[in-house]
């Protein structure tokens, strides 16, 4: 079985050949890398700003993709999860706008309002002694006239949740003329049921040349498939199903026999999980809410989050637990992806994802940059087939949880 590094890196691997359906080849077609951030011609100012950042040598996929997204080749960059695609993105973008023009020139696009919020964070921070640089975050569950008033304001680069972005663009106020460079985070599920059609409009919407960038830990054939719609002769940078998931990250499950022993199962986890900081994962917003007020009544802390709640109430909760004021969040599968709280060291999901991708997704949460991570999966017997299907499918091992499992945290 192959091995990957919390970087990303490969340290033992297995050779096989992928199609789609339709035969197109899902092999990676690009082999080069550049070692170090020194050597990718970037602009001082933003090398300045990397290094100010805390990185010191570019991780696999940044080693791989930075390079060509520079160039301005449509790129799809898949790497396994908490190993630098944000930076990935987002230095290619700082790196391709001018700054003495003052258009939107690069749209970056991400499934949640906390992902937008978190990329656009990164942007800034990297970004930060480009002092000609705008960006805006175009979110829903904000005010449009902010909105407007920023993007009148001469933003070149906007981080935004599709719906709230198309109607900015609909409005006549974010102006599409001049994007050179479109981006789709977590593109999978961008280019999913529920996003695919708002994604084809947007991308519909951008002048003819416009770069693409996909990135994702995950890329199901049939979604790889669509890509071809959109990109041309694009570099591919794809991991093998059973490279997907990062060794630093150790599987477990609990059979709880039946549904109604989970709850008991969960608290007796809550001591051990409450040294560290941790993601409960169910499937429904009333799940949510049920498992919270079951908790709170047994006097645990934990807080909680869904898609539901107002905005105000969405960020105080995530700046909680980016503080680490609040240690225990139950959430459904709107923190699934993308979401880096680099102290999440346990993910358990009481339920298990409704589809394959976002389990990989959801442990992802822990074990970011090569620390490491404890998935624990609560399973009933109806379960298990389920649990040994990932298994399966991802190549990977999921013990039966020892007694000490904490020794793992
Ligand atoms: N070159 C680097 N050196 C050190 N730390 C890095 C480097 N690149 C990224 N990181 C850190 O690694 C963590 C994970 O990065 P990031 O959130 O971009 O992962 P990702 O690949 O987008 O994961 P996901 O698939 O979960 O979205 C972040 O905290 C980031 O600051």
């Amino acid at each position: 079985m192959a091995k990957i590094n919390g970087d990303g890196n490969q340290v033992e691997a297995k050779q096989e050949s992928t199609t789609t359906e339709s035969g197109e080849s899902m092999e990676s077609n690009w082999t080069e890398v550049t070692e170090s951030f020194d050597h990718m011609n970037l602009k001082m100012d933003l090398l300045h700003g990397i290094y100010g950042y805390g990185f010191e040598k570019p991780s696999a996929i940044q080693k791989q993709a930075i390079k060509p997204c520079c160039e301005g080749r449509d790129v799809i960059a898949q790497a396994q999860s908490g190993t630098g695609k944000t930076a990935t993105f987002s230095i290619s973008v700082l790196q391709l706008v001018d700054e003495r023009i003052r258009d939107i020139q690069a749209l970056i696009l991400a499934p949640t309002r906390e992902l937008a919020q978190q990329i656009h964070g990164v942007l800034q921070s990297i970004g930060t002694n480009m002092k000609n640089i705008r960006s805006h975050v175009c979110i829903g569950g904000t005010r449009t006239v902010d909105d407007q008033a920023k993007l009148s304001g001469g933003v070149q680069v906007v981080v935004g949740t599709p719906g709230r972005v198309m109607d900015m663009i609909n409005r006549g106020i974010l102006s599409t003329a001049r994007v050179k460079v479109f981006v789709v985070d977590e593109a999978d599920e961008m280019l999913s049921r529920g996003f695919r059609d708002q994604i084809y409009d947007l991308f519909k919407a951008m002048p003819h040349d416009v770069q693409v960038i996909l990135l994702s830990a995950t890329m199901p054939p049939e979604v790889f498939e669509i890509t071809t719609k959109f990109m041309r002769n694009p570099v591919k940078i794809l991991v093998k199903q059973e490279e997907v998931t990062l060794e630093g990250i150790k599987q477990f499950y609990v059979d709880v026999g039946s549904e109604e022993y989970k709850f008991d199962t969960l608290c007796d986890l809550y001591e051990a999980i409450n040294i560290t900081q941790a993601v409960i994962f169910v499937n429904t917003r009333r799940k949510v809410e049920m498992l919270s007020e079951q908790l709170s009544l047994k006097k645990f802390t934990v807080s909680c989050m869904h898609s539901e709640m107002s905005q105000e109430d969405r960020n105080i909760i995530m700046k909680e637990f980016r503080s680490g004021t609040s240690r225990i969040l139950i959430s459904t599968d709107l923190l699934a992806r993308g979401i880096d709280v680099q102290q999440v060291s346990v993910v358990i999901n009481y339920e298990l994802p409704n589809n394959r991708e976002n389990y990989i997704h959801r442990i992802g949460r822990s074990g970011r940059f090569g620390r490491k991570g404890v998935a624990i999966n609560l399973v009933s017997q109806s379960d298990m087939r389920q649990l040994k299907d990932i298994e399966a499918f991802y190549s990977t091992e999921i013990h039966e949880m020892p007694a000490d499992v904490s020794q793992y945290f």
